[in-house]
């Protein structure tokens, strides 16, 4: 038989007044798995979260943690008795109470020595056991994230939801702060579904990501299956800019303004497809003008690991976007392009 999931969310619907913020969503997540919730402003991730917390209720559909319905048919377990932690994205410390204190909040109901004992522990393992005394604005963003984070998994919560928990990081604190806090919840064993509308960090947390739009899933994978095999057009420009070239498929083959793709999947002559192309799965090299195959440079731009080239195709409303790690001569004008057809993805329009 098969382990019972942590999370588990069949038929899921909320709406306000037209909007519908949760449509119809289904997804499991297996114990001590890292779910990252990923989609544009509006998808309804947070409206997701807050049904799963308990602080709102479904219209429609059922949610069980541990194998256990806490909402649907059957009823509904209020918040405080589902054991979720919670890490706001403003992280919502509590500014009268100290760093021990706060993190003792959330262990109401344990004896005072335990509970003192349980919040050096927490604080030890985000490494602020020395900062027990001090008050929240006495602390950077990156260490009132440890203290929030430390109060959630406290009390060992059966899941833990986090809603943009880097979003207020600058960049440079962001991706320390990101990988200490999911070997935290790893090394607990912790259930986690964290929220995120930066692409980048949702295909780097998660074991699952799943992509929303419209209150709707998207696609749901692994980070591999959403960036490599995106399921269509917005999935695909989702997680990285794409090259958007009209294909029409003739004698067998894909023809584009860049060249021809082998067919791939159920597609016969006359078909139009988009092809969807990232500007790193383009080559670039440098040719005289006049030559075949040249193609004029309208801009270029360093960007230290890479430098980005815009070129002019003809048949093409936009410049494509390359993205290049080998370096052009300085003064090229015209260049040849070559996709990897292997990294074009196929779209039926
Ligand atoms: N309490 C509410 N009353 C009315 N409409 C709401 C309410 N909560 C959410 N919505 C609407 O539901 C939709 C989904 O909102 P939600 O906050 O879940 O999106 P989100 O993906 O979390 O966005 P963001 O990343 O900006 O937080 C939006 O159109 C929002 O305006």
């Amino acid at each position: 038989m098969l382990p019972t999931p942590a999370l588990e969310i069949a038929s899921l619907s909320r709406r306000f007044g037209e909007t519908v913020a949760v449509r119809n969503v289904s997804l499991a997540v297996d114990r001590g798995a890292l779910l990252c919730l990923a989609g544009h402003s509006g998808c309804g991730k947070s409206s997701l979260l807050r049904l799963i917390a308990g602080v709102d209720a479904p219209d429609a559909g059922i949610i069980r943690i541990d194998g256990q319905e806490v909402a649907g048919p059957k009823g509904f377990v209020e918040p405080e008795q589902r054991r979720i932690g919670f890490v706001f994205q403003d992280y919502a410390l509590f500014p009268h109470l100290t760093v021990q204190e706060n993190v003792r909040f959330g262990l109401r109901g344990m004896a005072r020595s335990d509970a003192i004992l349980r919040a050096r522990e927490m604080l030890d393992g985000v490494g602020l056991g020395g900062h027990a005394h001090r008050y929240p604005h006495e602390l950077s963003g990156g260490e009132q994230q440890r203290v929030a984070l430390a109060r959630a998994l406290a009390p060992s919560p059966r899941l833990i939801l986090m809603d943009e928990p880097f979003s207020n990081l600058d960049r440079a604190l962001r991706e320390g702060v990101r990988r200490d806090t999911v070997s935290l919840i790893r090394e607990l064993g912790t259930t986690a579904i964290i929220v995120s509308h930066d692409p980048e960090e949702a295909l780097s947390l998660g074991d699952q990501v799943v992509l929303m739009r419209s209150g709707e899933i998207v696609q749901s994978g692994t980070a591999y299956d959403l960036y490599d095999r995106p399921n269509g057009t917005y999935a695909a420009s989702f997680f990285a800019a794409c090259n958007n070239l009209p294909g029409l498929v003739t004698n067998g083959h894909i023809e584009t303004a860049i060249g021809v793709l082998p067919l791939a999947g159920r597609l016969s002559d006359g078909d139009r497809v988009a092809v969807l192309v990232r500007p790193s799965a383009i080559d670039v090299s440098p040719r005289h003008e006049g030559e075949s195959l040249a193609f004029k440079v309208t801009a270029r731009q360093m960007r230290g690991e890479m430098e980005a080239v815009w070129v002019a195709i003809p048949g093409l409303d936009v410049p494509l976007e390359i993205r290049s790690i080998s370096r052009l001569p300085a003064n090229v004008g015209h260049v040849a392009v070559q996709m990897r057809p292997e990294q074009a993805m196929i779209f039926k329009v």
